[in-house]
């Protein structure tokens, strides 16, 4: 390769439950790292451009720099099973803004077992909240165990619902064999300035070709949420071979993988 030739941005993910600060976190990157980095976001929601709207509302980047997926029905497919949007946004981004350090990608509000490709990010934090309890930590599951950071987040509320933060962090780390885990709140700066330094190594060693991706592995079995049927929703699970079929097969939104409907 010629000297000085930009390698692709560095793709990071960013999952988790729904409601536990993974848009506000990639604000609080935005803000800490736009002056001395080239930034572009992607969101993914279901059937709105709300993350997106948010982020451009808090100023954090130019508001073109911001694009947004609309997912479908189930937001996990577009960044487990069927990529292909979301990839296309990221060359979008790349290319129209080129060159980018960093396509922060944000998966749509999800449960506990949403974890992005190793084909789409090249990393991924998995975000938690101490509102969710003390326990979540401990139940484990993919990204919980195995996205390559994992950030108990709003450790301002702990206090007001009764968490012991160092405690919550040290079941997180038991259940993650050690990986990186970081208890953050944005309007605490030592946290902030902690997830700033974890970007910036991760991006040094995506530059020095020496960072590779890991797949936390396919989603555990979860239940979806559906009025239509009899006991309110139903479990599916993902079958990695039955979602390489359908990737060749059907668009990203429409969802065919082995559930218990009947
Ligand atoms: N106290 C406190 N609140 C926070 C913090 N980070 C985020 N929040 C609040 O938590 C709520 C949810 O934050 P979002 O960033 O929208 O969470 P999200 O995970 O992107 O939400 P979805 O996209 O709906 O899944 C908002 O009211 C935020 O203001 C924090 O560090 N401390």
């Amino acid at each position: 390769m010629p000297e000085n030739t930009p390698t692709r941005a560095l793709r990071l993910g960013v999952a988790g439950p729904v409601g536990t600060g993974k848009s506000s976190l990639i604000a609080t990157v935005c803000r800490s790292l736009a002056d001395e980095l080239r930034l572009g976001v992607i969101t993914n929601d279901i059937y709105t451009d709300e993350d997106a709207r948010f982020l451009r509302s808090a100023g954090v980047l130019e508001p073109e720099r911001i694009r947004a997926v609309e997912t479908g029905a189930c937001p996990h497919t577009a960044i487990r099973d069927d990529i292909t949007t979301n990839l296309l946004a990221a060359e979008d981004l790349e290319r129209d803004f080129a060159p980018l350090d960093v396509v922060l990608i944000e998966s749509g509000g999800d449960n506990l077992t949403a974890t992005f490709s190793p084909a789409l990010v090249d990393a991924q934090i998995f975000v938690l909240d101490v509102a969710g309890g003390g326990d979540v930590a401990r139940k484990g599951g993919p990204g919980i165990g195995r996205a390559d950071l994992l950030v108990v987040n709003k450790t301002d509320l702990a206090p007001y619902v009764g968490v012991d933060v160092p405690q919550m962090v040290a079941d997180a780390s038991v259940a993650r064999q050690g990986r990186a885990v970081l208890a953050l709140s944005r309007s605490d700066a030592a946290s902030v300035a902690e997830l700033r330094a974890w970007v910036l190594s991760v991006l040094e060693s995506h530059r020095r070709g020496t960072h590779v991706p890991q797949d936390p592995g396919p989603m555990a079995p979860h239940f979806h949420a559906d009025e239509e049927q009899p006991e309110g929703g139903f479990v599916h699970t993902h079958d990695e071979k039955i979602g390489d079929e359908h990737h060749a097969s059907a668009p990203h939104h429409v969802h065919s993988h082995s559930d218990s409907r009947k």
